[in-house]
């Protein structure tokens, strides 16, 4: 689980997996859900550098023995892509199946992480949860600088469009290999199915969740907070 950003776009204040929703950090809403998951036996968790210490405690904690998961917490790189290379470097030597999940996505369902763990159990090599998209999206050449009109190229079909999430889903075999192959060629993307894509392999996509969004700006924590509101008041947290 790559939890070494330091959420920029969030604002100022503590690395974004450390700030509170709902009086509890967001990486701890993430480390729960997996851990609720029984296709998960082991949770790596990548921390920002120097808060390693304070992360382990912090799970500690608030996991503690409740959750039938293994812990294990690693410092993270300056890149999402450099910090789920120390996840997988971690990562117990028996362990076939890799599910990549943004701490900054806490609000995940367990069924989505169930769903995703059970296609690439089936046969598929890379797996990502995703949604149809709701706005129309135009592709542009981007401005040289901001607030500048920026030339539309091309409205690609909306139908044919997804926005993806996390947990994505791998065979170890096919996550480890792109991501070496990504240091060699000096590859980044944007998301681990990305590399898979990149170097011939084949990513299929299954269901996400709108619950499963990215807490990325402000609006989204608000959005956050009234999601978790309205399953604390249904009893369903
Ligand atoms: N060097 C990094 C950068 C990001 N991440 C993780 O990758 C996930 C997705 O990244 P994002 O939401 O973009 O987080 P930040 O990089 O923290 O956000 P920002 O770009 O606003 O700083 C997050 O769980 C984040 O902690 C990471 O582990 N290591
Ligand atoms: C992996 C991801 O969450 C899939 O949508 C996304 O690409 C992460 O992007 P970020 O800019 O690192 O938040």
């Amino acid at each position: 689980m790559p939890a070494a950003g330091r959420g920029e776009r969030l604002g100022p204040g503590a690395p974004k997996a450390l700030r509170e929703l709902g009086g509890v950090p967001i990486l701890v809403h993430a480390v729960r859900v997996l851990a609720r998951s029984r296709a998960v036996g082991t949770v790596v968790v990548v921390a920002p550098k120097d808060g390693v210490a304070e992360v382990r405690a912090l799970l500690a904690d608030a996991i503690g023995e409740r959750e039938s998961a293994a812990l294990v917490v690693v410092p993270g790189g300056d890149t999402r892509q450099e910090s789920v290379r120390a996840g997988l470097a971690a990562l117990p030597a028996d362990v076939d199946v890799v599910l990549v999940h943004d701490a900054a996505r806490p609000l995940v369902p367990v069924d989505v992480v169930d769903a995703v763990a059970r296609t690439v159990a089936d046969g598929a090599e890379a797996v990502v949860p995703a949604v149809p998209l709701a706005d129309t999206v135009k592709q542009v050449t981007p401005a040289q600088a901001p607030g500048l009109p920026e030339p539309v190229i091309a409205t690609p079909d909306r139908a044919t469009l997804r926005a993806v999430q996390t947990p994505q889903g791998f065979r170890r075999d096919v996550l480890d290999r792109v991501h070496a192959k990504a240091v060699e060629e000096g590859v980044d993307a944007t998301d681990d199915a990305g590399l898979v894509e990149r170097f011939g392999g084949r990513v299929v996509v299954v269901p996400g969740h709108e619950e499963a969004f990215k807490v990325t700006r402000p609006l989204d924590l608000v959005l956050a907070e009234a999601v978790l509101a309205r399953r604390r008041s249904r009893d369903e947290y």
